[in-house]
């Protein structure tokens, strides 16, 4: 009777435990399940960009989960004057006011900021060491690194198959610093300080000021006085250095943002805003006819503009700048945004052979600029693998296959103008290019950006 009683009690209590254990804790296969993109997104980016940015990674998270911030870029084609007035009124500032105060302090500094910032930094073809160790670096070591960043158990996709460790991996070459000797003066390829060159007026609110702007609203010439975008966009076409007559190919240009702050500098004489998909292209046509007056007959059949449906790999044209703003992991979107995510589970195959792709749209721009002009590559990823190391990935191809010689231009300098609007990573992280991060008091970015001159 007792025993009986006993077994009874026991199986009932394990009926309770279980039960009580359903409520309390998921399996961890339903909660794998359960995830949704932007979960794996932030914790893919935990477990990695944690080890890339250390101490700094609690605020960059913050900041890229917290409300973005936007500049506004004020439209030379509708009400300019007034939509200056008006932003200015309601407590917005200038932003080349804000670089023009960091101006002075450059200029003043000169010589201490050269030695400071190793503004020697170019890299050439025939910089010996240089290119020895890019050799060494094998395309298959970043595709490992990339696959090992972003989904290591995922055994079928190609680039996770087993390669053999090399004595210079991509990930050592983060210590690789440039070769170049301090020469004179003379060898500084100086970065004219471009937004006074321009006509642009861009707004925004100082650090700390989380206002927003409201939706931009039509003029007298009947299109929008201003467009909002992300802070971070700006420094990439800045740094492309549009000047007048230039031919400017956006190659991946869609929503057109970025093609929108190259017309703004009124310089160029021809824009080729280039998408891959129909309907992307049909976005910029639409964000152009919001803004560009009298479309068909003053910028499209002028041939001023041109809205081209292209993968950007198959272009074939010279130009004198070119932007390539590539497909990315988009990170803040990521985390925040379900829809068309990339960290879905049907797109993995997709977000593994981004910096393939990546690099050979940046290999493409290299063989279309004519000499002596710029490419920007950027993105709006931390991945040190989807910015330096595509760009690593690139000049290696180049400098294996063709004779072409690429500098990449050092910014340092040129950046502490906008140090009061901006936050950039530790320029240490980086070899080539720049990274701004986003933060909580001035959330811009990511964006990462590159600035390479063909000289031959
Ligand atoms: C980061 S978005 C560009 C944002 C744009 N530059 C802006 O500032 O508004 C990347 C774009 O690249 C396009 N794209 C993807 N693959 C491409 C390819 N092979 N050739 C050209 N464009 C491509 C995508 O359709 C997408 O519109």
């Amino acid at each position: 009777m007792l025993t009986r009683n006993f077994i009874v009690k026991i199986n009932l209590s394990k009926y309770h435990s279980l039960k009580r254990f359903k409520h309390k804790a998921t399996h961890w296969s339903i909660q794998k399940k359960n995830k949704t993109s932007c979960d794996r997104a932030l914790d893919h980016f935990d477990e990695f960009y944690s080890q890339t940015f250390a101490e700094d990674w609690p605020s960059i998270r913050h900041g890229l989960l917290s409300k973005q911030k936007y500049i506004a870029v004020v439209n030379n084609f509708s009400d300019a004057d007034q939509t200056n007035l008006n932003l200015e009124k309601i407590g917005a500032l200038n932003v080349r006011t804000l670089f023009q105060l960091e101006k002075q302090y450059i200029s003043d500094n000169y010589a201490k900021l050269r030695q400071k910032y190793n503004l020697t930094k170019i890299w050439k073809k025939d910089e010996k060491i240089a290119r020895e160790l890019v050799k060494n670096d094998s395309v298959e070591n970043v595709y490992q690194s990339y696959s090992l960043e972003h989904n290591s158990s995922n055994a079928e996709i190609d680039f996770t198959r087993v390669i053999p460790q090399q004595d210079v991996s991509f990930l050592n070459l983060t210590e690789f610093m440039p070769v170049t000797k301090l020469k004179g003066l003379e060898d500084w390829i100086a970065e004219p300080q471009h937004l006074e060159n321009y006509n642009l007026n861009v707004y925004c609110y100082e650090i700390g000021n989380h206002n927003d702007f409201s939706s931009p609203k039509n003029g007298t010439t009947g299109v929008l006085n201003y467009y909002l975008m992300d802070g971070g966009s700006l420094l990439p076409v800045l740094a492309l250095d549009v000047k007048p007559g230039d031919k400017v190919l956006d190659m991946c240009a869609s929503p057109g943002g970025k093609s929108y702050l190259i017309l703004q500098t009124l310089y160029p004489d021809q824009v080729i805003c280039n998408d891959v998909t129909k309907s992307r292209a049909k976005r910029i046509y639409n964000v152009m006819k919001q803004y560009l007056y009298d479309l068909e007959e003053k910028w499209l059949n002028q041939n001023k503009l041109q809205i081209s449906l292209m993968d950007g790999r198959d272009i074939r044209d010279g130009f004198d700048k070119i932007i390539v703003d590539v497909p990315c992991t988009t990170d803040r979107h990521s985390v925040k945004e379900l829809e068309n995510n990339i960290f879905r589970p049907d797109r993995i195959k997709e977000r593994l052979k981004l910096p393939e792709l990546q690099a050979e749209l940046l290999v493409q721009a290299i063989k279309l600029v004519k000499i002596g002009g710029n490419i920007v590559y950027s993105t709006c990823t931390l991945s040190p693998i989807q910015n330096d190391g595509v760009v690593h990935l690139a000049l290696k191809q180049i400098w294996e296959e063709t004779d072409i010689e690429i500098a990449i231009k050092d910014l340092s300098v040129a950046l502490l103008q906008a140090t009061k609007m901006y936050k950039f990573a530790d320029q240490k992280l980086m070899k080539y290019g720049h990274l701004i991060v986003p933060n909580l008091q001035i959330n811009f970015g990511p964006t990462y950006f590159c600035k390479l001159q063909r000289i031959k």
